[in-house]
C-alpha cells in the first residue's frame, strides 16, 4: 500500500457519489493497516451499495460509528472526534509491532478527512439523511420524557447540538430503555415507617462498632432503602457485601415486623468467576451479621430469609444458546422483589438493558461495584456513567436531613449539594473505608496513588491540570512504596524492548531465555512451582475423595500467583506470554508438554459460558492425570463451586485457553494471593489508570508491577478510559 493510497479527500472536484466511492477505498486501506476493523468497512460498504447516492459524510459516520462501537463506546462523539482528531482515533489501534508506519499514514489520512469538514455540516448532513434518525434535544430536556421509538432508521442522532452523539439504533435504544427504567425505579419511593426503620438500622449498625463517626455503609442501607434503584460503589474491601446483606436483612425485618411473606431476593453477578467469589462473601458475611440487638421477636429467622445463592446474569434471565434473547423479558418478567447485582461495572449496556426490561415494575435494583475499575468488554460503561456524582456526594439537603434521622449522624457538609442536585446522586453511595487492605497498607496506597491519578487527594485528582505532571511524580511514591522493608508491593524493571523480528529469528528455545531477566524468571518460577509441585505430587491412583481433595488444593494453589497482561498480542501480550512461560517451565522440569496441548499442570481459563458443563466464563481449571480402570487418562478439575470437583473431559472444553497469564480483563471479579502485573515496553491506548488500578487491586496479600521504564508507567497512570455515551439523561 502506498502513502498516496491513504491520502485525504479531495472535496472539491468530484462529486458527492464518487467521493463516496473513494472514501470506502481509504475505508479498505485503514482496516488493512489496523486502523479500523474490517467490519467497519464492511458495514459502510454495505450501506453503500444498498444506497449508492450516500454521501461521503454519511459513510464516514456510519464507519466511525461502528468503529467507536468496537472501541467500547456506545455512541460516536461527533464533537470529541472532531476535537481530538487523531487521538481520539489512536484508540482503535492494536497494539501489533510492524503496524504502525501503515497505522501512521492512514491515520493522517483519516485526520485529514476529519479536518475537512466542520461541526456545522456533520448536523446538516445527518439531520438531512435517510439513514438517521434525530432526536437531537436541550440539554435541560426533561428525563420523564417517554420513550420515542425514532423511527426506524437504523442511526439515531441524539445528545444536543454541541455535543450530538450518534448511535447505532439499538444502542440508542439500550440507553432509553435503561434510563426510563432507572428513573421510573428513583421515582417510586417506598413509603418508609421511619421509626421503625431507624431501629432496625442502629441495630444492625451499632454505635460501638461505627469506624467513623459518619457511616456509609449504614447510610447506603439507608438511601437504598427508600428507593428502588441504587447504586453501592467502593474499592476493593470497603464492604460492599457486607451493607448489601445488610441492607436485605432490612428489607426481609420490615417484612417481618409488618407480618408480610418474605421478599424474593436474586443476586447476580456479570461471570461465573465473579458468582462464586460473591458466593463465597455473601456465605462470610451471613456468618458475620449480628442479628441480636435488633427489634425483632424472633431476630435469627431473619437470617433464613437471606439469601445465599449468586447465579450469573446470564442464567438469572434465561440465556438462550446462539440467541440475544432471553427467557426473562417484559412480558415474562423475573420473580423477584428485590435484584441485586455485583461487579455491575463489568456488565455492558446491552446486557443492562435486557435486565432491566425483565425486572417486574416494583421490583428493587440495587448495583454493586467498584466505579474506578475496567468497563465491561462490551460497549458502554453502564456503572462509570451512573457513579458521575459518587465522590462528590452531591445530596440535597432534605435528604442528608433523612440520613441524619436514621443514622444519628449528620453527613460531612462536603458533601450535602443544593435543592437541585441531580435524582441520580441520591440513590449513589460510595464506601470510603478499606476493611480488607490495612488503611495505609503498601497495596491500598499504590491502588489509590493510581486511582487519583498521583495526585494526593480526590480534590486535587478533579482539578489537575496536567494529569503527566502529577503521573510522573507519583513514580517517585510508588517507589518509595515499594522500598520499604517488607512492602508487599513489588517493582521489577524488565527490558521488553526484544522486537517481533528479533522473535522470529531467536529459536523456541533459546528465545524464552534471551527475554526473561533472571528477576523475572526467578518471579515465575517461585509463583508457579508451589501449584505445580502439588500436580507433581497428586496421586492418580488415589481414592474418588482423596483426589477431590487434593484437586482442591491445587486450585487454591493455583490462585496464589497470578500474572496479568496489559494486552493479548504482540511480543509481550497474554498469548505470547503463556507460551513463552510454557517453555520456561518445561525447561525447568515443572511440567512436561511433551508437545501436546493437554498435560498435567496446565491451567486453564473458560472463555465463555458452557452450560452443557455447567462451567462459566471466567472459571478457572488445572489438567491433572489420573487412573481410570487400567489406563492413564487427563482430566481437567474445576471447582463446582460447593466445596467440590467437576472433572471434565479435555476433548468436551471447546472455549478455555491456558492461563499462566491472563489479561486484566479476564481478571475482574477474581482475586489472587500474589498478583503479578505486566505492562508492554511502549504506551498505548490501552493502557489506562483504570486498567493499572483494575490490575493492582487483584491483589489480596503481594502486588509486583513488572515494567520496561518509567515513562509507560507514568502515561499509564496518566491516561483514563473515556466511552461516549449519553447517561446525561438520569
Ligand atoms: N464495618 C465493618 N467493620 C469491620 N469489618 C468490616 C466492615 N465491613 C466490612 N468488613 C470486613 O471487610 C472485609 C471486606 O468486606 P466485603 O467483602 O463486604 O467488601 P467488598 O467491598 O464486598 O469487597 P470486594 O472488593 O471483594 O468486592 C470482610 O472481611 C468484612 O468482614
Amino acid at each position: 500500500m502506498t502513502t498516496q493510497s491513504m491520502t485525504a479527500p479531495n472535496m472539491t472536484a468530484q462529486s458527492e457519489t464518487s467521493n463516496g466511492a473513494r472514501l470506502l477505498q481509504q475505508a479498505q486501506a485503514w482496516s488493512q493497516a489496523g486502523l479500523i476493523r474490517k467490519l467497519d468497512w464492511m458495514l459502510a460498504q454495505f450501506f453503500y451499495r444498498q444506497l449508492p447516492e450516500l454521501t461521503e459524510l454519511e459513510l464516514l459516520a456510519i464507519l466511525l460509528c461502528s468503529e467507536a462501537n468496537g472501541r467500547g463506546h456506545v455512541c460516536l462523539d461527533i464533537a470529541a472526534t472532531l476535537a481530538q482528531g487523531t487521538n481520539q482515533a489512536q484508540g482503535s489501534i492494536q497494539t501489533q509491532p510492524g503496524r504502525s508506519e501503515l497505522w501512521q499514514q492512514a491515520d493522517a489520512g483519516l485526520k485529514q478527512y476529519l479536518s475537512a469538514y466542520r461541526m456545522q455540516d456533520w448536523l446538516q448532513v445527518l439531520q438531512g439523511s435517510s439513514l438517521v434518525s434525530c432526536q437531537l434535544h436541550d440539554q435541560q430536556a426533561s428525563s420523564n420524557a417517554p420513550l420515542v421509538l425514532a423511527g426506524s432508521a437504523p442511526f439515531v442522532l441524539a445528545g444536543t447540538a454541541h455535543q450530538p452523539l450518534l448511535y447505532m439504533r439499538r444502542y440508542w435504544q439500550y440507553e432509553q430503555l435503561i434510563g426510563r427504567e432507572i428513573t421510573r425505579r428513583m421515582q417510586a419511593v417506598p413509603e418508609l415507617a421511619v421509626a421503625s426503620v431507624g431501629a432496625l438500622l442502629q441495630g444492625l449498625f451499632p454505635q460501638h462498632k461505627r469506624a467513623m463517626p459518619f457511616d456509609w455503609q449504614m447510610a447506603a442501607c439507608a438511601l437504598a432503602l427508600r428507593s428502588r434503584f441504587a447504586i453501592i460503589t467502593g474499592g476493593p474491601g470497603t464492604g460492599k457485601t457486607t451493607t448489601v446483606i445488610k441492607l436485605l436483612a432490612l428489607l426481609q425485618g420490615i417484612q417481618l415486623t409488618g407480618q408480610q411473606k418474605p421478599l424474593q431476593i436474586l443476586l447476580a453477578a456479570p461471570t461465573g468467576k465473579a458468582a462464586a467469589r460473591l458466593n463465597e462473601s455473601i456465605a462470610q458475611s451471613l456468618q458475620q451479621l449480628d442479628v441480636s440487638a435488633l427489634p425483632l421477636p424472633e431476630p435469627e429467622q431473619l437470617k433464613a430469609w437471606l439469601p445465599t445463592q449468586v447465579q450469573t446474569v446470564h442464567r438469572l434471565l434465561g440465556a438462550r444458546p446462539d440467541s440475544r434473547h432471553f427467557k426473562h423479558q417484559r412480558q415474562n418478567p423475573l420473580a423477584a422483589d428485590v435484584v441485586v447485582v455485583d461487579e455491575a461495572s463489568m456488565v455492558d449496556v446491552e446486557l443492562m438493558a435486557a435486565l432491566v426490561q425483565a425486572l417486574p415494575a416494583n421490583c428493587r435494583l440495587y448495583l454493586l461495584g467498584d466505579k474506578d475499575q475496567l468497563a465491561s468488554v462490551e460497549a458502554g460503561s453502564v456503572l462509570g456513567d451512573l457513579c458521575r456524582f459518587a465522590e462528590a456526594g452531591n445530596y440535597r439537603p432534605d435528604i442528608a436531613a433523612y440520613l441524619q434521622d436514621l443514622c444519628a449522624a449528620r453527613v460531612p457538609e462536603q458533601f450535602v449539594a443544593t435543592e437541585d442536585a441531580p435524582a441520580l446522586a441520591q440513590v449513589t453511595a460510595m464506601l470510603r473505608h478499606s476493611y480488607r487492605f490495612k488503611e495505609g497498607g503498601a497495596i491500598h496506597q499504590l491502588a489509590s496513588l493510581v486511582n487519583r491519578g498521583g495526585t494526593a487527594t480526590e480534590v486535587e485528582a478533579a482539578a489537575a491540570m496536567d494529569p503527566s505532571e502529577n503521573a510522573r511524580s507519583a513514580i517517585a511514591v510508588i517507589k518509595a512504596i515499594a522500598a520499604k522493608q517488607d512492602s508487599p508491593v513489588q517493582l521489577l524493571q524488565q527490558s521488553m524492548s526484544t522486537s517481533v523480528g528479533a522473535v522470529a529469528r531467536t529459536t523456541a528455545s533459546t528465545f524464552a531465555a534471551t527475554s526473561f531477566g533472571d528477576a523475572l524468571k526467578a518471579l515465575l518460577l517461585t509463583g508457579y512451582r508451589p501449584y505445580l509441585t502439588a500436580v507433581a505430587e497428586f496421586d492418580p491412583a488415589a481414592e474418588p475423595v482423596q483426589r477431590n481433595q487434593a484437586a482442591l488444593q491445587i486450585l487454591a494453589l493455583q490462585r496464589d500467583f497470578q500474572l496479568l497482561g496489559a494486552v493479548r498480542e504482540g511480543d509481550w501480550g497474554v498469548q505470547g506470554l503463556n507460551t513463552r512461560i510454557e517453555q520456561l517451565l518445561a525447561r525447568h522440569d515443572l511440567i512436561k508438554p511433551q508437545g501436546q496441548a493437554w498435560y498435567p499442570g496446565r491451567p486453564v481459563l473458560m472463555t465463555r459460558n458452557d452450560y452443557h458443563l455447567q462451567l462459566m466464563n471466567g472459571d478457572i481449571g488445572v489438567c491433572l492425570a489420573m487412573q481410570e480402570q487400567d489406563s492413564m487418562v487427563l482430566r481437567v478439575a474445576f471447582s463446582d463451586g460447593e466445596g467440590g470437583i467437576r472433572w471434565v473431559l479435555p476433548s468436551r472444553l471447546h472455549s478455555v485457553e491456558t492461563v499462566f497469564a491472563m489479561t486484566v480483563h479476564k481478571s475482574q471479579g477474581s482475586e489472587f494471593g500474589h498478583t503479578a502485573l505486566l505492562l508492554p515496553a511502549s504506551s498505548s491506548p490501552v493502557l489506562t489508570r483504570e486498567l493499572l488500578y483494575t490490575g493492582i487491586t487483584r491483589a489480596k496479600t503481594r502486588f509486583t508491577l513488572i515494567y520496561d521504564n518509567d515513562a509507560v508507567l507514568a502515561s499509564t497512570i496518566a491516561q483514563r478510559v473515556q466511552r461516549a455515551s449519553g447517561f446525561a439523561l438520569v
